[in-house]
């Protein structure tokens, strides 16, 4: 007999437990947040691995990401309330699901009862039934108050330590927070920058001219972009099912990593044309794939324009990285760019060699944190000194690669002062023969780019990442 011909039968059955129900929606996210505590997993590149492996798709597929995702770029948040409603500490995977149900109860429109009765579960199923209680009263306990709520109680009071309230209230550790508003300037955009940095960005293609153009993105339901004449943005679907991007002729690529790319082209440049140009650290190929596509075929979307200084074509770009795996990536996204695997610190090349050099700096990444949802709590402070000596070095034989006259543009996916003005600064004081540009006048229509001669871009300002880019010229 069917159960619900047994129910109908009397009731004589005796009724025990609700048994858990296993939802994979949330034992995708669970085993994808474990991955990260556990073993530094990238959240990025195990989930949609997890979602294909197991055939999770559609709406359940949607509501695994948002469930890690926002879990992980909450945590700092979560934790503080969890431990106010808590008289232990938890062990790790307890603690994993209850940030999973925090996020649920107080960041997502989830009714409480499902929250909790579906985080209960999956403790139930996965850890056991003491942990499962435990969970239980706890969620209870958060789910008394909204997030609003939750905020004056946890985080510092914003008029005695504002970093500090910030750092809480927007989940992001404290001296990312105190970083981001010495490089802002001043407080009173930092609630914007980091809304922005806790949201999804949208999907932004590269139109490689010569090779794709915006309106042929636009047929696979690509919107054009804001800025840059080769961007579209994608609100849905898979850009690899895009033939331009599987055939390389168009890529993923940020708004702003387009335009520092399209500026060092744009900086006029005395000769015939021919010119070198030169990637200096150029894996994974982002950039390296566009300066490519203009060296060869020209700048056409500014010759269209009237954009002075628009390329028109007829150099060569060579494109090098410490590591030959980056390498081969970029070797893979260019058609006629030279790819080397080289140490730009010791170069092979002649002094002087080339008009155009792009040095896209290795860096703390702190521009990009809304691309990788755990990587805000990963960063190390403690790292940025010895960055910071590389990029010198590296600036240094940039500006030794680059002829008289010649231009380096000098690329950080970081508003760091210490990785971006601080080190410009010092090597321009330091090497008498460059002089740093008005790089603003490079982007033209992209307003919010800071006092200059440098251009800072923001999230919360361009819908980009927060890309810095300072352009200088070689003296003769
Ligand atoms: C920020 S990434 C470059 C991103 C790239 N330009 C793009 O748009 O896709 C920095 C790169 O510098 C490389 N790198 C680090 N140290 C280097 C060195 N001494 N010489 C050359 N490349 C180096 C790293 O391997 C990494 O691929």
């Amino acid at each position: 007999m069917s159960d619900a011909g047994n129910r109908r039968a009397g009731g004589s059955r005796r009724r025990g437990p609700r048994r858990p129900v296993r939802d994979q929606a949330r034992n995708a996210a669970f085993d994808v947040v474990r991955a990260v505590g556990e073993r530094d997993a990238y959240a990025n590149l195990l989930l949609p691995r997890l979602l294909r492996d197991r055939g999770i798709k559609g709406r359940d597929a949607a509501l695994a990401t948002e469930l890690a995702y926002g879990t992980l770029r909450g945590l700092g948040t979560y934790d503080a309330i969890i431990e106010m409603c808590s008289d232990r500490a938890p062990d790790p995977d307890v603690l994993d699901a209850l940030r999973l149900g925090a996020h649920q109860l107080l960041r997502m429109r989830v009714p409480p009862h499902a929250a909790v009765g579906t985080t209960v579960d999956l403790v139930r199923l996965r850890i056991g039934a003491g942990a499962a209680k435990f969970v239980n009263a706890v969620l209870r306990k958060i789910g008394s108050r909204t997030i609003e709520e939750w905020l004056p109680i946890v985080a510092p009071d914003a008029a005695d330590d504002p970093v500090g309230h910030l750092a809480v209230a927007h989940g992001h550790p404290r001296w990312i927070v105190s970083a981001f508003r010495d490089a802002l300037g001043g407080p009173d955009e930092m609630p914007a920058l980091l809304e922005a940095d806790n949201a999804r960005p949208l999907v932004t293609l590269v139109a490689r001219p010569g090779r794709s153009s915006v309106a042929e993105l636009e047929k696979s339901g690509a919107a054009p972009g804001r800025y840059s004449p080769y961007a579209a943005y994608l609100r849905e679907g898979d850009p690899g099912q895009i033939a331009a991007v599987a055939e390389t002729r168009a890529a993923v690529q940020d708004e702003a990593s387009q335009l520092v790319a399209l500026a060092l082209t744009r900086v006029p440049v005395e000769g015939d044309g021919e010119e070198r140009w030169l990637d200096l650290c150029a894996g994974p190929g982002g950039k390296a794939g566009l300066l490519d596509a203009i060296a060869v075929h020209g700048d056409q979307a500014g010759i269209d324009l009237g954009e002075p200084g628009a390329f028109a074509g007829g150099a060569r770009l060579l494109a090098a990285d410490l590591q030959h795996h980056r390498a081969r990536l970029v070797h893979q996204t260019t058609r006629d760019a030279w790819v080397v695997t080289a140490d730009g610190t010791e170069p092979a090349w002649r002094e002087g060699a080339f008009d155009r050099v792009m040095l896209d700096a290795p860096c703390t990444g702190l521009g990009a944190l809304r691309r990788r949802p755990e990587a805000r709590w990963r960063r190390d402070p403690a790292g940025i000194g010895d960055l910071g000596k590389l990029q010198r070095r590296l600036l240094g034989t940039a500006l030794d690669a680059v002829r008289p006259g010649g231009v380096v543009a000098y690329v950080t996916c970081s508003p760091h002062l210490a990785e971006t003005r601080v080190v410009v600064g010092d090597v321009v004081t330091r090497r008498k023969d460059a002089e740093q540009l008005d790089a603003r006048a490079f982007l033209p229509g992209v307003d919010g780019l800071g006092e200059g001669p440098h251009a800072q871009f923001w999230p919360h300002r361009h819908g980009t990442d927060a890309m810095f880019l300072a352009l200088l010229r070689k003296r003769h």
